[in-house]
This record gives C-alpha cells, sequence and structure tokens, in this order.
C-alpha cells in the first residue's frame, strides 16, 4: 500500500474577473472572481440558469476561458489539458454505453477497476452496487449508482459535479457524500459541487456560492455566511438561506415574457391544453 498523500497539497481553484460569451455572443458569466482553497468542498448555488454549468465547464477546461482568468491547481485548464480533473455532468450522465447489455464488472475494469482496486471496492461497498447487474436491467437510480462509481475510481486531484444525484435515495446520496467528505479530508483533492438539493448538506460544504444570472453574488466559507434562525435543524438553515437567495435572485430577474403570467394566463389549471398538473375541484 501507497504512503498516505498529504491533504493540504490539494489543487486550489482561483478565478479572475471572468467574462465568457457564448459562440452566439450573449454573456454566459460576468466578472467572476472566486479563491476555493486546497481541500475546500464548495456548493455551488444558484436558480435554473444561473450560470452554475456554464463555469463547471470552464473550470473542467471544456470551454475556454480568456488568458489568465481561470487557474485550476496553478494551471489553465484549456489550455494545459488537466490530468487529475473530473467533470460528471449531464454528457457524461448520458454515455449510451450505461444502457447496454453489459456486466457491471466489466464495466468497472474499463474504467481502471483493476488498477484501484481498493478504491473499487470501497465505491462498490459505499453505493450499495452489486457486481452481478447487468445495465440493461437496472433501475435509474441504481444505474447513476454504478456511472458514479466508473467516474470516481480514478483517484482525481479536482472533482466538478454537475447535479448528478437526483436520481439516488436518500442513503445512498447521504453514503456518497460522507465519502466525497472522507476524500478531501483524506487526500489531496478538492471539490466543487452545483445541486438543487440540499438535504443532509448542512454539513457538508467548506464554501458556498451564489450565482444569479451570469454573476456571483456572494460567495466564502461557511461560516461566513448568516443562516437563518427560522429551521430548527442545520439542515433547513441551509434551505431557507437558499430559498431566500432565489426569491430575492427572482425579484431582481424580473417575470419572464414581460409578465404574461401576472395578467391571468392560466399556468397550472388547465394550463396548455389542459397539461396542467394541478386539478381544480370547483
Ligand atoms: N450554448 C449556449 N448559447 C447561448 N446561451 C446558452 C448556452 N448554453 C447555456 N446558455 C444560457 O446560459 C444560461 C446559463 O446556463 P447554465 O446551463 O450555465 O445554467 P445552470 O445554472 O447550470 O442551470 P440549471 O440549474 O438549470 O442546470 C442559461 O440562461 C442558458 O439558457
Amino acid at each position: 500500500m501507497s504512503a498516505p498523500e498529504d491533504p493540504s497539497k490539494a489543487p486550489s481553484i482561483k478565478v479572475t474577473e471572468l467574462s465568457y460569451l457564448f459562440p452566439d455572443r450573449s454573456e454566459g458569466l460576468h466578472k467572476i472572481s472566486l479563491s476555493l482553497p486546497p481541500g475546500s468542498r464548495t456548493l455551488l448555488i444558484g436558480a435554473n440558469g444561473a450560470g452554475k454549468t456554464t463555469l463547471l465547464r470552464i473550470l473542467s477546461g471544456k470551454r475556454m476561458a480568456p488568458a489568465k482568468t481561470v487557474s485550476v491547481g496553478g494551471m489553465d485548464p484549456f489550455k494545459d489539458g488537466l490530468e487529475g480533473v473530473t467533470y460528471l455532468g449531464l454528457e457524461w450522465v448520458l454515455n449510451p454505453i450505461v444502457r447496454t447489455d453489459i456486466g457491471v464488472r466489466e464495466l468497472l475494469k474499463s474504467v481502471g477497476g483493476d488498477y484501484y482496486p481498493e478504491r473499487k471496492d470501497e465505491l462498490v461497498q459505499v453505493l450499495d452496487i452489486d457486481l452481478d447487474w447487468r445495465m440493461h436491467a437496472v433501475s435509474d437510480g441504481e444505474r447513476r449508482r454504478v456511472q458514479l462509481a466508473m467516474g470516481l475510481i480514478r483517484p482525481w486531484r479536482i472533482l466538478l459535479l454537475d447535479e448528478i444525484t437526483v436520481d439516488l435515495d436518500l442513503l445512498s446520496r447521504s453514503n456518497f457524500l460522507a465519502f466525497l467528505k472522507k476524500e478531501t479530508d483524506t487526500r489531496p483533492c478538492t471539490i466543487v459541487y452545483a445541486t438543487h438539493i440540499l438535504d443532509n448538506l448542512a454539513d457538508w460544504p467548506s464554501h458556498l456560492v451564489h450565482m444569479s444570472m451570469g454573476r456571483v453574488k456572494e460567495w466564502g466559507p461557511l461560516d461566513t455566511f448568516e443562516l437563518s434562525d427560522k429551521g430548527t435543524s442545520g439542515n433547513s438553515r441551509l434551505g431557507e438561506l437558499v430559498l431566500t437567495w432565489l426569491k430575492d435572485d427572482l425579484k431582481k430577474r424580473g417575470p419572464r415574457n414581460g409578465g404574461i403570467g401576472s395578467e391571468g394566463t392560466a399556468y397550472y389549471a388547465g394550463g396548455v391544453g389542459g397539461y396542467g398538473a394541478e386539478t381544480r375541484k370547483d
């Protein structure tokens, strides 16, 4: 067994005045600055469309940022094609191989399971995976657990997670988050996790980043945020804080489509061609 590595040697993430235009010239990110220390676990929070995926894709080197605006472990992720950065997002989730008639053992082997047998065994246990499953015959959540094991077997230095835990049941997700926390505590690695699900997350992050409309509105270590007194547990206090952020962001953004909804359009009861989810009983 190799000697344990020093967690303090983890890479940091530094973003300086980063603005980003999409190919259609619309603005994706506006003057973002962040400094996430080695070994940090950052929660990236913001409404749909806030810019979380855009930022994560830049950090992973999948999109090019202007020179000197992004440094991951001292390198430019796009130019230097970073070794050790794992980005797990939608494209990765949609990889069709995980829907074919293939066994879990074979899949895990194909992503380095034999090179990292201890990590493989730990992930199989943490994610409660049956090595005899065949991927065309598992549930969505079981498939996602296998995918997570596949993505995490190689010992990454930076992990960028773009809400890929939605299919996990509460216990699997909780075990998974505990595993990630242990990783940052015991080896040099740093995590940024974009999520809308705050269950069991109160004690997880070291840092919070709040994004809205392509900007970072506030960020910093968790203990610098004032958590609401309304919730009794840490979980609901984090939830209250995020709810306040999102309501405020929505108010600042204003209604879409010139506010036609506020002029009486029936969104739910009947909605578009009776597609609405709510049923009026009167
Ligand atoms: N290729 C593109 N060209 C133009 N605009 C885009 C492109 N991709 C995304 N956008 C827009 O940029 C904004 C930010 O998108 P992004 O995917 O980063 O949001 P997000 O915070 O990850 O949202 P979600 O929580 O829904 O995943 C959205 O308004 C989206 O419509």
